[in-house]
């Protein structure tokens, strides 16, 4: 079971999500506290999986490199809290509501760099609070609460909606980049919103190199700080990965109890918040365990302060054994996942003994490929104008108008700047590409960014290295353009085949364009299938492309294009053809 970890709630069913909101005029931090949830597994000991039907969840599990007294850090301080609460001595009672303190970080770049109001002022401001509860609003605080209109119902999960805004880099140097800085931050808004976040504005700059300590040159980092102050800015999220020491000078900087994270947890959290199957939820809480690894701050310097440094180090002793639990959690969740995915071959083996050959759609996320997927096999998969609405491969069979048949199997969209730790988490997903005889890359034709996200998935693609498997390039979406005439007629002279999933334009040609791509893959055969072998006749029948058949004494003699694996069982029935003829 996934359990749902809310930060300082660790046990769900001791804390149950009844418990009040704090409302009047401390409403809008308790807001955030309370809404502090995360469906990942995060919980020591290790996580398990499936999605909790538990209520509200915080938006965006988004990485804090210290705990925070209120709102902050999704995932990643859950995990924080969690060392924190599963390792720290009982505290007596009446400090029991006393935040376990702050981290000074450690770590590169550590507090360099920092503006006028230096972290540990910021920090000290913090007043003491009780530990944060989850729970329901009750219908009579619904008014009461000031933001109770930026709570957001996504997924059947009651969201916070965040004040966000978003910071990108030009990279002069690094060059070669798909998308403009512009067309990247406008995806990364769309990210944003679909994690539930609500983005009041951004900013970018163009830079040889980035600044080591803070990514953004200082002029930047002054200028956000005054944004988030005037527009009352709760999370700041970075269009590119950023480094544990950047991470947490930023949020130094910006103070405040101000979040700071970049794309790669924004795009975590997503997944985290959408995975709906037990493989699914494992790769992506492993990913957030690796992508939190290095990112564990000390939180122990608060045991320092409190006994006079008497026991200075024990932050920095601490932190090991953070890591050291994690590691084994990471370890834990690794063996697990593999348990998962031997059974998931065991059934892909089982479905290759039905020799129905395996077509994949593959593209840009929201290209359209869960629409198709619906549209032409009468599926019911999720699809929606949200970024990754589908995380796990879903198979259908399609029968075509000559009775042959082939699976089409619907998997993860992929993205620029997809985080190398998702990659390899999918990589055991996306491996089912490379046993499919086609693939369909599938394109949003009407996107302005069409070409940008054709090389992205491209280059996703050439990394699974299934370039030897036969590809079909499809338009989708041509219903939304603005001249789909010009559209068809210059997909033609590119042998590509334009299609409306939304409208079932263009699905016989799809269809037709499959078979032929089939029939590269097939292999010629003559065989000779005796009357008490039918079955195997209406195999050939469904999954390859029959020429001629002649009905003799004792049998059926058939020449076809096979797929490989009928091609194999038929090996005895090929050799009897000479015998019968
Ligand atoms: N106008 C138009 N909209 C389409 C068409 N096909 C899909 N859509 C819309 O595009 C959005 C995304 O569709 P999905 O099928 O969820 O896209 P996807 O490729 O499965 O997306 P991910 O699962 O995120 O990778 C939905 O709102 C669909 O209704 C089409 O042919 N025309
Ligand atoms: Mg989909």
């Amino acid at each position: 079971m996934l359990h749902v970890a809310c930060l300082t709630t660790l046990n769900p069913s001791t804390d149950p999500p009844e418990q009040l909101l704090p409302h009047g005029e401390k409403s809008r931090r308790a807001m955030r506290a309370a809404c502090f949830f995360t469906a990942t597994a995060a919980s020591l000991p290790l996580p398990s999986t499936s999605t909790s039907s538990c209520c509200r969840r915080r938006p965006a599990s988004l990485r804090c490199s210290r705990p925070r007294r209120f709102g902050g850090g999704g995932v990643a301080r859950a995990l924080d809290e969690r060392l924190v609460e599963a390792a720290r001595p009982a505290p007596p009672a009446e400090t029991e509501a006393e935040e376990p303190g702050v981290a000074d970080g450690g770590g590169e770049g550590e507090g360099e760099g920092v503006g006028p109001s230096g972290a540990r002022e910021v920090e000290e401001e913090q007043p003491a609070r009780a530990p944060v509860r989850s729970r329901r609003r009750q219908p009579e605080e619904e008014e009461d609460a000031p933001g109770h209109d930026r709570f957001k119902l996504i997924n059947g999960k009651e969201i916070f909606q965040e004040k966000t805004y978003l910071v990108g880099v030009e990279c002069k140097r690094t060059g070669g980049s798909l998308f403009s800085i512009e067309e990247s931050l406008k995806e990364l808004e769309q990210l944003a919103d679909t994690a539930g976040l609500m983005v009041v504005g951004s900013t970018y700059q163009k830079l040889s190199t980035p600044n080591p300590r803070t990514y953004i040159g200082s002029g930047k980092v002054a200028e956000i700080k005054s944004a988030i102050h005037a527009l009352d800015i709760e999370t700041v999220i970075f269009d590119d990965e950023l480094s544990p020491g950047q991470l947490r000078n930023l949020e130094k900087s910006f103070g405040g109890g101000v979040r700071v994270c970049d794309r790669t947890a924004l795009i975590l959290d997503i997944f985290n918040q959408r995975a709906a199957t037990h493989e699914a939820a494992l790769q992506v809480t492993l990913a957030q365990m690796e992508y939190q690894l290095p990112r564990l701050t000390k939180m122990w310097t608060h045991l320092e302060r409190q006994s006079g440094g008497q026991v200075k180090g024990m932050g920095e002793k601490q932190i090991e054994v953070d890591k050291r639990i994690l590691r084994t959690q990471i370890s834990a969740l690794r063996k697990e996942l593999e348990s998962v995915r031997k059974h998931r071959k065991l059934y892909r083996n089982r479905r290759q003994s039905v020799p129905i050959p395996v077509v994949s759609l593959v593209g840009y996320t929201n290209a359209g490929k869960s629409t198709l997927l619906n549209r032409l096999t009468g599926a019911d998969v999720l699809a929606e104008d949200k970024l990754f609405a589908t995380l796990d491969p879903t198979t259908r069979r399609v029968l075509m108008k000559n009775d042959t048949e082939f699976l089409l199997t619907d998997t993860v969209g992929l993205i620029q700047k997809l985080p190398t730790m998702l990659v390899a988490a999918f990589r055991a997903t996306l491996e089912e590409i490379s046993e499919s005889s086609v693939v369909v890359h599938l394109v949003d034709i009407s996107h302005p960014l069409a070409q940008q996200q054709i090389d992205a998935v491209d280059k996703v693609l050439k990394e699974l290295d299934i370039e030897s498997i036969p590809k079909l390039v499809v338009w989708n979406k041509i219903d939304n353009t603005d001249n789909p005439l010009r559209v068809t007629e210059e997909a033609e002279k590119q042998g590509i085949i334009c299609i409306s999933a939304i409208n079932g334009d263009g699905l016989e040609e799809f269809c037709n364009a499959i078979q032929a791509k089939l029939k590269d893959s097939l292999v010629p055969i003559e065989a000779f299938v005796p009357y008490d072998k039918g079955e195997l006749l209406s195999d050939i029948h469904k999954v390859g492309m029959v020429e001629k058949t002649e009905y003799m004494e004792s049998g059926t003699f058939v020449k076809a294009h096979v797929p490989l694996p009928l091609a194999r069982l038929l090996t005895p029935l090929r050799q009897q053809v000479v015998a019968a003829l």
